[in-house]
């Protein structure tokens, strides 16, 4: 397919000499992945042991695929309803069809029926109903997250239940609802919805719900049996992030108990009046292990996929990825049809500077060529940007969207036809022993050979696409065929305390893969300290408050503990930006010194937590007297991110809202004198803190590493007797980012905890 992607690039030939200029006027050589080898890495891939739903060796294909034509749209309940009875809102609920279509609506109609899915609609759902619950692997793009949900609603298998879709991200979870609502030619919010941390958009009438697993798990709090559910699907299940592998033990724990069976095999529906139906689903899926968990559940296959993705592998390794992944994109724009282009990076600064790059070499194209529009896509950026990506560019412009892995599963960005690979990501992985205390960090690292098929997924979406590697084939194949799940490698504290209020204990679940011991203890330790636990290691009362708050436990921590401090206003205010998706302070590197001056006078002598509530109550201030044009000139001028001002003041609303069931007097402030603010932050942030060493290094309190501070903190030519902070980054050496000064007396009761939890 694409003939001149190995012509050179003149943009770079004519460029000014930098020392890359004559590396850059060379193509990368291109191999294109033989399609016969493909076909068997493919089948391969989907090592069959259970029934394809919609293809030729499955039994009684011929004779469902006709029916599947004659019900769609006009579904009689012949599928069953093992839900209970629909009550009569299920005719509202038959299918898009019940509402007169438009063209537009009609089209969208037409397409569902060309997904290889729906060939296998009636299949699928006798399946289904036959089985509590099902594994279904599909290739990318096949349609099982628009259509199962869809298809188990409009036969009726949902009863007057609810269908949860969970998704390991936001981004795809709401966007997913959006597409979803369309196809049933409704608005989003009515019977399909979404709900994900901070922001839902849901009614009574909504039956198909896409979610974050997170919040399907804070829903358990509330509902131990998720009751209101009749369906869970587990999407992109093989991400296996650490709340899919604690829902996935929830799930198996609680259908137990509702289907009244001790199999998948759906025998015990029989005395059950709200049984529940699991789905889990993936296109790169151990199965086997899956099916293992559930004993022995059915596996059932999709096969095919609805557009053809060629892939290219490069012929030599690019250690130089941002550079490749830009020169690959003026070949592909400069030489190719039209089409956007989505490029994968591992984070945000490597988007940042591709950007940079991209938008500077794009100002030399020749003036008959079609303009370039970057649109980045990372999790730390506002919502709201993030939704760009999925906007059309204008006329005679190619979007390059620079994502990370959030683009990775299930999401469609219209008009994607190039996906350019670097083959590098970034994994949040827990280094108990290395730092003592053990943190978070987040290290760039070769992704999978799951990840790559996914990427190369995002390419066929909507006609055939291709997909650039910037690794060789080699390199491909000695990738690991998929991740270590996030319960090995990721902080457990969230997660331990939020399954406690459920009763339940970490180490005792029935989990697919059981964690490590040192990340246990380390998060024992931390949830003893902050009051969470006690010594026996028993939820207390302030724990439970804690875990009311949808915060990490160290957060919400410093809120329950402002009511005693009478500083809850402020501590609020702090936290919410602290929560936010984006940084509230834009730091550009080549302006650092407009950057400091701007800021100057919200610089408070304590440290980073406090000049957040200086720029808070001037923001207030602003937003109440100023228009939204000189609000924004306000921003600008001081270097600050005004969505993350924005999107704090909705968090603070939702923060308010827990405040006030769990008896916090949000309104209480302690007026100038800020000092009980650091008291509160302290105790929940006490495991993330350091003393100062002669060398003017900082020890933890907790574990042994030394950290520095970071360069971006208001303290960081500092020295004060301790610190807080936020968290700690790992480059090549540890940083501590976020950073108070907070007085050594503040340890006297909280050192010697530490020491006794130790
Ligand atoms: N937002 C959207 N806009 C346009 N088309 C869409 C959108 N979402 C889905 N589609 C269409 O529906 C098809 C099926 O998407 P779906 O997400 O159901 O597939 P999938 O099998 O779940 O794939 P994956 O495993 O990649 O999530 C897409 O290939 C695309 O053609």
């Amino acid at each position: 397919m694409p003939t001149a992607i190995n012509k050179p690039v003149r943009i770079f030939q004519d460029a000014r000499n930098d020392g890359r200029a004559e590396k850059r006027s060379k193509p990368i050589p291109w191999v294109e992945v033989d399609d016969d080898e493909r076909e068997k890495r493919r089948k391969n891939s989907l090592k069959r042991n259970g029934p394809m739903v919609n293809g030729n060796d499955h039994s009684q294909n011929g004779r469902q695929h006709k029916k599947a034509r004659l019900s769609y749209g006009n579904p009689s309940n012949d599928h069953g309803n093992p839900f209970g009875h629909t009550n009569g809102r299920e005719a509202n609920h038959a299918g898009p069809s019940s509402v007169p279509l438009n063209p537009a609506a009609q089209a969208i109609q037409e397409q569902r029926k060309q997904l290889p899915i729906y060939l296998g609609r009636d299949a699928l759902i006798e399946e289904i109903k036959r089985n509590d619950v099902t594994v279904l692997l599909g290739e990318t793009g096949s349609g099982k997250t628009t259509q199962v949900p869809q298809y188990l609603l409009e036969s009726g298998l949902a009863g007057n239940g609810m269908i949860a879709v969970t998704q390991p991200r936001k981004v795809a979870a709401t966007s997913l609802a959006q597409r979803v609502a369309a196809e049933q030619n409704g608005p989003l919010g009515k019977v399909v919805g979404y709900a994900v941390r901070f922001d839902e958009k849901s009614s009574p009438q909504t039956r198909i719900k896409y979610m974050t697993d997170g919040m399907i798990m804070r829903e358990l709090m509330s509902d131990p049996l998720l009751s209101r559910y009749s369906v869970v699907i587990v999407d992109e299940a093989h991400e296996r992030t650490l709340r899919t592998d604690l829902l996935i033990a929830n799930l198996k724990r609680l259908q137990k108990h509702r289907n009244g069976s001790s199999d998948a095999k759906g025998k015990g529906n029989s005395n059950s009046s709200k049984p529940l139906k699991i789905v889990i689903m993936s296109a790169t899926l151990d199965a086997e292990k899956f099916s293992k968990f559930f004993y022995n559940a059915k596996i059932l296959y999709i096969k095919g996929r609805q557009h053809p993705v060629k892939i290219y592998h490069s012929a030599e390794s690019q250690p130089d990825y941002v550079d490749s992944a830009m020169r690959t994109f003026f070949q592909i724009h400069t030489d190719q049809p039209p089409g956007d282009v989505l490029i994968f990076l591992p984070g945000q600064e490597d988007i940042e500077s591709l950007e940079k790059s991209i938008d500077m070499f794009a100002k030399r194209l020749p003036q008959d060529s079609p303009e370039v529009l970057v649109c980045p896509m990372f999790a730390a950026q506002a919502p709201g940007k993030n939704a760009k990506v999925f906007m059309s560019p204008p006329p005679n412009t190619r979007k390059c969207v620079l994502a990370t892995n959030i683009a990775e599963t299930s999401i469609t960005i219209p008009g994607v036809k190039y996906v350019i690979d670097t083959g590098k990501c970034k994994e949040k992985q827990y280094l108990a022993r290395m730092a003592g205390g053990g943190f978070d960090t987040l290290l760039t690292r070769d992704i999978t050979k799951s990840s790559a098929m996914q990427r190369a997924g995002r390419a066929g979406r909507e006609g055939s696409g291709v997909c650039f590697r910037l690794y060789t084939e080699d390199a491909f194949n000695s990738m690991a065929p998929s991740g270590e799940p996030e319960i090995l490698r990721c902080s457990l504290t969230s997660s331990m305390l939020q399954l406690r209020c459920l009763g339940q204990d970490l180490m005792e679940l029935d989990l697919m893969d059981a964690p490590d011991t040192d990340a246990i203890c380390s998060a024992l330790k931390t949830l003893f300290i902050i009051g969470a636990f006690n010594k026996q290691s028993q939820l207390t009362p302030a724990g439970r408050h804690m875990a009311s708050f949808p915060l990490e436990p160290q957060h919400a921590c410093a809120i329950v503990a402002s009511k005693e401090h009478g500083c809850s206003s402020e501590v609020i205010d702090v936290i919410s930006v602290l929560s936010a998706s984006s940084k509230l302070f834009l730091d550009i590197t080549e302006q650092r010194d407009a950057v400091s001056e701007a800021r100057l006078k919200f610089r408070h002598p304590s440290g980073d937590h406090l000049t957040i509530l200086n720029v808070v109550h001037a923001y207030q201030e602003i937003a109440s007297s100023e228009k939204k044009k000189s609000r924004k000139e306000w921003c600008r001028k001081h270097f600050l991110n005004e969505r993350t001002l924005v999107e704090a003041r909705e968090i603070r609303e939702q923060l308010r809202q827990t405040c006030t069931r769990v008896g916090v007097d949000y309104t209480t402030s302690c007026g100038e004198n800020e000092g009980p603010v650091i008291t509160c932050l302290g105790h929940g942030l006490v495991a993330n803190s350091a003393f100062l060493q002669p060398d003017g290094s900082y020890k933890q309190t907790m574990g042994s590493s030394f950290v520095k501070i970071h360069p971006g903190s208001t303290l960081s030519d500092k020295k004060v007797p301790a610190i807080i902070y936020d968290e700690l980054v790992y480059t090549n050496q540890i940083y501590a980012r976020g950073v108070s000064s907070i007085p050594k007396s503040f340890f006297a009761k909280h050192h010697a905890l530490s020491q006794r939890a130790a």
